[in-house]
């Protein structure tokens, strides 16, 4: 024995030692040593995350009782420490669910739930009092007053890392001047060097939250967000999962857990969105899936000398010969009557033909002979007639006789139909044999050539390559592609009953064949009832007053799915005005109403952005990647029953192809509207340059020329409205008795009709107006209101009489001021 095994030998009870200090660890004390999953990895930040998670909460147990949010957060310094108090006038928290909600970790009302809220996992608050109590000693002061109770429960708590369940130290009934709702006060060893973080939160929560109203104080600042609107968000309802993206774990455990016997029972009463008839079309895909499909062959054409009749003849013995005979004809008319068939559909041929028989006839067809009669037919059809009749002593003779079956001629139509017309007739036909060859060789395993789509690539993928080799020709990828899908086509989807929800459970293979058919099945998008968008109006107003734009737009997707959970992507876009050029592009990232402080570069949401070419939409964006420079604003807010957050502090938002697909739709149909915009925007400064140049050349011109011509000087604003093709707007006066008779002239040059709003306000009354004018008086002035049609080339006169003295203002809508000139 070497001393290696001798010293391994000693060793035999170190696994045993080792196995006694083996010991489960509570969640509270993993998470008192890796606070930083939860957000609390420094005092700066700690007491944000606990700002966050104690008003997140508050907003949503508010919501949810229907109850217009009033809260209240306060920050006080104590030396090193500070005491976060946060208030709120929800529904309050019961004496019995108080100390768990507070004192346990991984104790919540939303993870089971499939609703839209700002909570989810039941860590959040009660991780705040873990920080606080590790960092300060202290415990969690809570008041927590329920509607219609006269006295108020105070709790002093903390958690008990040992056995993650709240260890009270005070528990006592008080007074509470609200009538009901929740106070938390916590205090922690942190610092306000986040103070800017702490501000955006407040601030773009009471952005996205105009319904709620908040305060915080806090020691060198104070701000008040009043309610915008007294509309609660539209209430949300609890859904069942999506089939679109729901894993085959939670597939597994549905089925442990489901009444249903049946799979359609399963889906439909497991899954939103799953009647009767989605639920046949999953079960259809399942069975292509997990059974294959059967390949259906044509029926023999008049010119083929395929004797069908014949053959069920030959194969049926002692039947009457009448019998006999109606048998056989009925299955040879039968079966030339189909397109293609398949084996299943020749055992009902086979059967309603025997049943029909056996009633006329009086003769019993029982099973052995309809299976005889089935095999026959299927071998006719097939081609799969013994080696032995076919072969001949000459190779040549058998492989002309083999290029020639039923089964070569069917494929070669089908393979020709799928592949390019550049392909050789001598290719096809090659490679059809080949094809033919392979379904000939599987006939003894499986005469009914059932096969799944991936046999049967494999199958066109042998052939191919076989005639690749052979035939010194390219049978590409995308020619076996088409011919797979060709075949696959007309093959039939098998009538298999599927098992039962019992025999699934334990069978992981077919489990995982229907959640792909799940996911392969068209289905209706999930209902957006468990979710709550911002909805782009409000987007828009919500940025309209946070930031001073130019230009403002937004965009709301329709619903989608992620792990059979619904989603929906919002995207707001500000640009320009007041906003700092310098500089890259803000991004307000929100999930479920709250405002994403944190890991900005770790979240979905930054990296879409940055993916996305903003050159194309008119931004500048260096080396043509990365977030775009200059004075723009993009919100993006990810509303679902379940955002995929990358770690429990519910920072940033993980890279699933499905949001961040959606992300870049929502991002970009705001973007549009940016695009066109700036186009605009840089088309009409073009204009005014043009416009402004064409100002100082022309009165010089016009100078000039009526100085060598001796004529008066031409118009200038009609000759500037004409080259620059404006819509020009003139007001004509001509004397008239007392008064004076107005035309407003309205000559459009540009190349599109117009439909102006034409509003000449006067300081007397007007009399005579031209038919379609309104007159309304206000406070001594005369508003004619007159809307005017106007086609590309032509004119229109507003005509009216008014007193010699008035005077005139004119207001014209429905064309751009740098298109437009008034001449009054
Ligand atoms: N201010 C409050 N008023 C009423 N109920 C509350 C309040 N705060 C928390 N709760 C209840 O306590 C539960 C646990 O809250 P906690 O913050 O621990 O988790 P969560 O909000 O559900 O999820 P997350 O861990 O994602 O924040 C909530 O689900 C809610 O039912």
């Amino acid at each position: 024995m070497t001393s290696f095994q001798s010293t391994l030998g000693e060793e035999s009870g170190i696994a045993e030692e080792l196995a006694e200090s083996q010991q489960a660890i509570s969640i509270a004390e993993f998470f008192e040593k890796n606070k930083h999953m939860l957000g609390f990895d420094s005092g700066a930040r700690g007491l944000v995350t606990a700002v966050k998670e104690a008003v997140d909460n508050a907003l949503d147990a508010a919501e949810e009782a229907g109850i217009l949010p009033d809260i209240y957060v306060e920050i006080q310094e104590e030396g090193d420490y500070y005491r976060l108090i946060v208030e709120d006038n929800g529904p309050g928290l019961t004496k019995e669910s108080l100390p768990k909600v507070f004192g346990k970790l991984l104790y919540g009302s939303r993870f089971h739930a499939r609703e839209q809220s700002r909570g989810q996992q039941g860590i959040g608050i009660s991780a705040a009092v873990l920080y606080s109590q590790l960092t300060s000693g202290k415990p969690a002061k809570i008041t927590s007053r329920t509607e219609g109770t006269s006295e108020a429960q105070y709790f002093e708590l903390i958690v008990d890392t040992d056995d993650n369940e709240p260890e009270i130290s005070v528990e006592e009934t008080t007074t509470w001047d609200r009538p009901h709702g929740t106070r938390i006060e916590l205090e922690m060893e942190a610092n306000m060097r986040a103070r800017q973080q702490l501000h955006n939160y407040i601030k773009h929560t009471a952005v996205v939250n105009p319904h709620a109203r908040l305060e915080l104080r806090e020691p060198k600042a104070h701000f008040k967000f009043e309610r915008a609107t007294d509309q609660l968000p539209e209430e949300t309802e609890e859904i069942r999962p999506h089939p679109h993206g729901v894993e085959l774990g939670t597939v597994i455990k549905m089925l442990a857990a489901t009444d249903s016997q049946t799979v359609s029972g399963f889906l439909q009463e497991e899954f939103t969105r799953v009647g009767k008839k989605t639920a046949e079309s999953v079960i259809d895909a399942f069975r292509d899936r997990h059974y294959g499909r059967e390949m259906r062959w044509r029926p023999p054409a008049s010119h083929e000398s395929v004797d069908l009749d014949a053959a069920v003849t030959d194969a049926t013995a002692n039947k009457g010969a009448d019998a006999t005979a109606a048998f056989a004809g009925a299955i040879e008319d039968e079966v030339a009557d189909t397109d293609r068939i398949a084996h299943y559909e020749l055992r009902d041929v086979v059967d309603s033909a025997a049943d029909d028989v056996e009633d006329e006839h009086g003769t019993t067809f029982g099973d052995t002979v309809r299976e005889n009669a089935i095999d026959a037919v299927w071998l006719e059809l097939i081609d799969a007639v013994p080696a032995d009749d076919d072969e001949t002593d000459d190779p040549a003779a058998d492989d002309a006789i083999e290029s020639e079956s039923r089964l070569v001629a069917d494929l070669y139509d089908l393979a020709d139909d799928a592949t390019s017309t550049r392909k050789d007739d001598e290719v096809i036909q090659a490679f059809a044999v080949r094809l033919a060859g392979t379904f000939e060789d599987e006939t003894e395993d499986d005469p009914r050539h059932r096969l799944t789509h991936e046999t049967l690539r494999e199958y066109v993928d042998r052939a191919a390559e076989l005639t690749e080799e052979y035939d010194d020709v390219a049978f590409g990828d995308t020619a076996r592609e088409n011919v797979v899908e060709a075949i696959w086509g007309v093959m039939a989807t098998v009538p298999d009953d599927p098992p039962l929800v019992r025999e699934l459970e334990g069978d992981r293979d077919a489990t995982s064949d229907l959640v792909d058919g799940m996911r392969a099945t068209d289905i209706m998008a999930p209902p957006t009832r468990c979710l709550s968008p911002i909805s782009d109006d409000l987007i828009q107003a919500g940025l309209e007053k946070e930031f001073d734009a130019e230009f403002y737009s937004s965009a709301t997707r329709d619903a989608e799915v992620h792990g059979g959970d619904p989603f929906v992507v919002e995207a707001g876009i500000a640009y320009g005005g007041e906003l700092p050029a310098e500089g890259s592009a803000n991004v307000m990232r929100f999930a479920n109403r709250v405002p994403l402080v944190y890991q900005r570069g770790a979240c979905a949401t930054t990296d879409v952005v940055k993916s996305i070419g903003w050159r194309n939409y008119g931004l500048d964006q260096p080396g043509g990647s990365g977030l775009p420079n200059g004075p723009v604003v993009i919100m993006i807010h990810v509303a679902s029953t379940n955002v995929p957050f990358t770690s429990e502090s519910k920072d940033a938002v993980a890279n699933v192809p499905e949001i961040e697909d959606e992300i870049e739709l929502a991002i970009r149909e705001a973007a549009r509207d940016l695009k066109s915009f700036l186009n605009k925007r840089r088309s009409m400064q073009k204009r005014r340059k043009k416009q402004n140049v064409l100002g100082t050349i022309l009165p010089e011109m016009a100078t000039k020329v009526a100085e060598v011509t001796g004529r008066d000087e031409p118009d200038i604003d009609d000759a500037i409205a004409r080259i620059m093709n404006n819509v020009l707007v003139e007001r004509e006066l001509e004397q008239n008795g007392d008064g004076q008779a107005v035309s407003v002239v309205v000559e459009n040059n540009s190349s599109t009709n117009k439909t102006l709003e034409i509003t000449d306000i006067v300081s007397a009354e007007p009399a005579g107006l031209s038919d379609g004018a309104t007159v309304v008086e206000m406070d001594g002035e005369w508003f004619i209101k007159w809307e005017a049609d106007v086609s590309s080339g032509d004119d229109a006169v507003l005509k009216y009489e008014v007193a010699d003295d008035a005077s005139f203002d004119l207001d014209v809508k429905g064309v751009e001021t740098e298109k437009l000139t008034v001449k009054q």
